[in-house]
């Protein structure tokens, strides 16, 4: 079977009535090659795709419901393969209410790092990463999904 994962890419604004500062969550894993994502994780066993990524982002960030707010008619499904088996990672796309707000990591990541969009993709070295996160850049900077 397919490997799944679920999360979200999160944003947040230092100004919140501009576009022109939006900085993207990337957390840096402990393990590894010390890959650079969004916050997600597998699909446990009978768990629904966004109860997965509520946990993961809980169990990585320590963001939850009352930190962020999703943003209607964004996901985003990225394929690669992982040692041989593919796998699907689902993205929804969430702000961060209060930019001032802390990020919690646990044992899983070393690092986190709040980036702007060319940091961002620089940092998420795999082209499939760096295109959705420039969709999500157009997307926001369309004025779509932002509450002012
Ligand atoms: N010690 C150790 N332990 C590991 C290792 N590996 C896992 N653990 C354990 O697993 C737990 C994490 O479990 P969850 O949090 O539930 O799951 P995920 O978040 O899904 O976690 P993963 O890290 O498994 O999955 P990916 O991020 O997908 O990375 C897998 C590979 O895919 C490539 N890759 C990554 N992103 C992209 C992309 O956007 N685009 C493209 N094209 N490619 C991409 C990249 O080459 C990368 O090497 C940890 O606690 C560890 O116990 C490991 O190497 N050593």
């Amino acid at each position: 079977m397919a490997l799944r994962a679920c999360g979200f890419i999160i944003f947040r604004r230092l100004a919140q009535t501009s576009v022109d500062n939006i900085e993207y969550l990337l957390l840096q894993t402990s393990y590894g090659e010390h890959h650079w994502t969004p916050p997600k994780g597998h699909v446990d066993p009978g768990e629904d795709d966004l109860t997965t990524a509520w946990r993961e982002t809980q169990e990585e960030a320590g963001l939850g419901k009352e930190h962020l707010r999703v943003v209607d008619g964004f996901l985003h499904r990225l394929h690669y393969e992982v040692r041989g088996r593919q796998k699907e990672v689902l993205y929804w796309l969430a702000e961060l209410q209060d930019p001032r707000i802390n990020v919690t990591l646990s044992d899983e990541h070393q690092d986190y790092r709040w980036a702007r969009l060319e940091e961002a993709c620089k940092l998420a070295k795999y082209k499939d990463l760096q295109d959705t996160l420039k969709d999500v850049q157009q997307f926001l900077e369309k004025g779509e999904g932002l509450k002012q």
